[in-house]
């Protein structure tokens, strides 16, 4: 009866998910309730093109299922929370001739613009055509090189704004660096802003890959001296925020460019974030964030990764220049911006959570900063690993040596301990066994490269995480682990990730393929595709969107078959 009762709460609360994915207002939603529709009829009539992926994602968990499919499923759902289209359709509500975005509405009269950036915003852009095309007067926007070509291979058709529509597509920035492509399309976007009116709305579609792909230096530095020194930070290790710091400096549409050039106009900015925490003037740079620009700062990050004294001199005068670049004038804190972040690492942890109950395990969500060297995420997830599985409870100097890690990788003690917490609850529960349990993690964590072989981090990430678990006393059905990039490529590599168990190691061990020697080449492509055909490897193939790593950690129960 009680079990009931929670069935009939899970199902509603699961209707409503699918309610708010296909952006059905509250009355519909009642009246689809009362028509007595099922959900895969509402879907069809809905939103036919993926019905398919959300249908299957609804079938009962199969008591059958490998724990293999079961975590590459909580990755798959992962990803699907934060296609370009579903997040806008989540987050922009037409009615009518107006249209609702983060709490404000807009009057569409024929007076909407649009431009955009980044690796996920060509679906964007085809969502908004979609729900607005009527008002839609023109767009530009830019995109990587060869982007549309592979959407049609891989059938994402639908991510494609019209082929004649008023959406200009320009290609450009191969292999993710800035060039003349980018250029003019930087230059097409910032004439589009400067011819709009106090009548207009500027829709600007922003997500990771951003900064490349809106290329606009300032002058007299050059587009080759601006990628050299941005080049040459990425090499030295700088972090995304310091790139980024040194990138706004050096251009004239990021760090609120845009934003002052499409003034007098109301400028929308709808944000796919791709980096930890969300910091708006880090994600593409932030081309509609006001910003200021502190030479010392600038000069301290150059100095710090020892590059002061070979970048140009162009360079060097633009920064000392800028005593103090206010990019946004102050008629922008009258609200003629406005910057809604609409889908990041967080939402995908959140699909993901709820699709792990769905199979039947208990979801705890460690952070979506996870971040740092992957030795030291790796060691985390192995300490981790104790928590869950020891037979007895694990010495105190386990929970310090995971609070020692906290900073490493980027995760505060508060999150360290209730997860410990959580793992301990169920380890306690399953009186010795293992509770169906997933651990949840996401965000971006970095590999010191030593060697020449092919991989990525995710991959290196779960192979070290299979080393972690060489020494520990594991059932044999006992834990599997995932990493994968949501972009659905990890590091110059065809995979997104890869999935590891505990019996890895003896099975590479069984083909003569020997772990250490692959991770001192960082090789784990290489690994991965030797050890028993490729068939730990995560293959998605490329997902239109982009918001970092995820990490599932399964841990079965051995009370039933369920797990
Ligand atoms: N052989 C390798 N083994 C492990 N990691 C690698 C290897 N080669 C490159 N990498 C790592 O892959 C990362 C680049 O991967 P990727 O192209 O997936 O970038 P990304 O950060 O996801 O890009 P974006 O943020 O634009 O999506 C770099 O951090 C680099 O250190
Ligand atoms: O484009 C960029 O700057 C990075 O992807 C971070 O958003």
């Amino acid at each position: 009866m009680c079990k009931c009762f929670f069935k009939k709460i899970f199902v509603c609360v699961e209707h409503d998910f699918i309610f708010t994915d296909l952006n059905i207002s509250p009355p519909w939603r009642l009246l689809l309730r009362l028509s007595g529709l099922s959900m895969a009829r509402v879907l069809s009539l809905f939103r036919p093109q993926p019905v398919l992926a959300l249908v299957s994602r609804f079938k009962p968990a199969s008591c059958n299922m490998s724990m293999d499919a079961r975590v590459r499923e909580v990755f798959t759902a992962a990803v699907e929370a934060v296609q370009p289209d579903a997040v806008v359709r989540q987050s922009v509500e037409r009615k009518d001739d107006s249209v609702a975005i983060g709490g404000r509405r807009f009057t569409l009269k024929h007076n909407l613009h649009l431009v955009g950036f980044g690796k996920a915003v060509l679906g964007m852009a085809a969502e908004v055509e979609r729900m607005m095309g009527d008002h839609l007067v023109d767009g530009v926007i830019s995109v990587p090189h060869g982007i549309q070509q592979t959407m049609r291979q891989h059938g994402k058709s639908h991510l494609l704004p019209k082929e004649n529509g008023q959406i200009e597509v320009m290609e450009g920035a191969k292999h993710n660096l800035p060039d003349e492509d980018a250029l003019r399309a930087a230059e097409k976007i910032k004439q589009l802003a400067k011819r709009l009116t106090e009548k207009d709305l500027l829709l600007v579609l922003i997500s990771g890959g951003g900064s490349a792909l809106l290329p606009a230096p300032l002058p007299p530095v050059s587009l080759q001296e601006k990628l050299d020194v941005t080049r040459r930070l990425a090499a030295a290790g700088a972090t995304i925020q310091e790139l980024n710091t040194v990138r706004r400096a050096l251009s004239v549409l990021k760090g609120g460019g845009l934003a002052k050039y499409a003034h007098p106009a109301q400028v929308v900015a709808l944000i796919l974030s791709d980096v930890i925490g969300d910091p708006l003037d880090s994600i593409a740079s932030g081309p509609t964030v006001r910003s200021e620009v502190w030479p010392e700062e600038i000069l301290s990050i150059l100095e710090r990764y020892k590059l002061l004294h070979c970048i140009p001199t162009s360079v060097k005068d633009v920064i000392q220049r800028q005593s103090r670049k206010d990019n946004v004038d102050e008629s922008d804190t009258a609200g003629h911006v406005q910057n809604v972040v609409i889908g990041s690492n967080s939402t995908a942890l959140e699909r993901a959570r709820f699709h792990a109950r769905e199979l039947g395990f208990h979801p705890v969500v460690l952070s979506p900063g996870v971040c740092g060297d992957v030795r030291s995420v790796s060691k985390l997830y192995g300490l981790l690993t104790l928590f869950a599985c020891s037979p007895v409870e694990p010495p105190a100097e386990v929970a310090a040596e995971v609070l020692a890690l906290g900073p490493e990788v980027g995760v505060a003690s508060w999150d360290l301990c209730r997860t410990m917490r959580e793992l301990g609850e169920r380890r306690r529960a399953a009186a010795g066994g293992l509770a169906a349990t997933c651990l949840l993690a996401g965000g971006e964590p970095t590999v010191e490269l030593t060697g020449k072989g092919r991989g990525g981090r995710n991959q290196e990430l779960a192979l070290r995480v299979g080393l972690e678990w060489r020494g520990l006393e594991l059932p044999p059905n006992g834990p599997i682990f995932l990493s994968g990039g949501t972009d659905g490529q990890d590091g110059p590599t065809e995979a997104a990730g890869a999935v590891t168990d505990a019996g890895l190691y003896a099975e590479a061990q069984a083909q003569g393929l020997d772990i250490e020697k692959f991770l001192i080449n960082n090789d784990s492509y290489t690994f991965f595709s030797s050890l028993s055909s490729g068939k730990h490897l995560l293959v998605p193939g490329l997902t239109c969107t982009n918001v970092m790593d995820v990490h599932v950690l399964l841990f079965p129960s051995t009370f039933s078959n369920k797990g």
